[in-house]
């Protein structure tokens, strides 16, 4: 994260924006760019795509912290505690954090879109190729570096597994904050069926690398408007010590072009 972006970063357009990231990071016109709107009578069926499996239950959170353009709560990642494989990919890929991405009223926040529907929210579980290569860093500069599950959370009834996240939020509201959050397990968060698309794309903020094996569940989650309005009423784009105080919501990436890619689909 760059400090030529301004805190406004997250608003589509505005300096500094998506729109503007090209300027600094000439990847963002690339050919493999997320996110992307899933049109899902275009998505192929694909019978070999094997079942994914998230083993998660070695799992544990190190800590949670505001990172200026959005809330990650990070993993314990020097072994294979909690690791996804199966679904698109040829081997095991190690949990090193998530974050999500909101907007600040209900008809829009989610990065992908589904036949051109946004949802209020996506969570983002990182995950990288520790067969492959030595650490994060260097697996996101590879094409197969990086998996991430891309989740939506729409508003229904209240979700239990969620609280524990949103009463935390408090104690990193501004940017550059971190608390200890240990023992929070993703799982909690994950929707009764692990259908998905999948397609081969890149990260959504910079530097934009073209490293992501994106797989996306079709079943979203659902969470209370009240629990949606805790990111948006609590969480601050900016510091402690910076007079004026911006809320911390759309910071989500437009969908961007498909250039030919497949989408595949693990389900009829
Ligand atoms: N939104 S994302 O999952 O593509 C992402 C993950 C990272 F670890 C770093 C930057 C990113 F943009
Ligand atoms: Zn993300």
């Amino acid at each position: 994260w760059h400090a030529w972006m301004t805190s406004c970063q997250g608003v589509t357009g505005g300096e500094g924006g998506p729109s503007e990231w090209y300027r600094y990071y000439p990847i963002a016109q690339g050919n493999r760019q997320s996110p992307i709107n899933i049109v899902s009578g275009q998505a192929a069926f694909n019978s070999s795509l094997n079942p994914l499996v998230l083993s998660y239950d070695q799992c544990t959170s190190v800590n949670i912290s505001n990172n200026g353009h959005s809330v990650v709560v990070e993993f314990e990642d020097y072994d294979d505690k909690t690791v996804i494989s199966g679904g698109p990919l040829s081997n095991s890929y190690r949990l090193k954090q998530f974050h999500f991405h909101w907007g600040n009223q209900h008809g829009e926040g989610s990065e992908h879109t589904v036949d051109g529907k946004s949802y209020p929210c996506e969570l983002h579980l990182v995950h990288w190729n520790a067969k492959a290569y030595a650490t994060f860093g260097e697996a996101a500069g590879k094409p197969d570096g990086l998996a991430v599950i891309g989740i939506f959370l729409d508003t229904g009834g209240q979700h239990p597994g969620i609280n524990r996240l949103t009463d935390a939020l408090y104690m990193v509201k501004f940017k550059g904050t971190q608390a200890q959050f240990d023992n929070f397990n993703p799982k909690c968060l994950l929707p009764s069926s692990l259908e998905f698309w999948t397609y081969p794309g890149s990260l959504t903020t910079p530097p934009l690398n073209e490293s992501v094996i994106w797989i996306v569940l079709k079943e979203s989650i659902k969470v209370s408007e009240k629990q949606m309005d805790k990111f948006r009423k609590t969480l601050l784009f900016s510091g402690e010590e910076e007079g004026e105080r911006m809320q911390m919501v759309n910071n989500f990436r437009p969908p961007q072009p498909l250039n030919g890619r497949k989408v595949q689909a693990s389900f009829k």
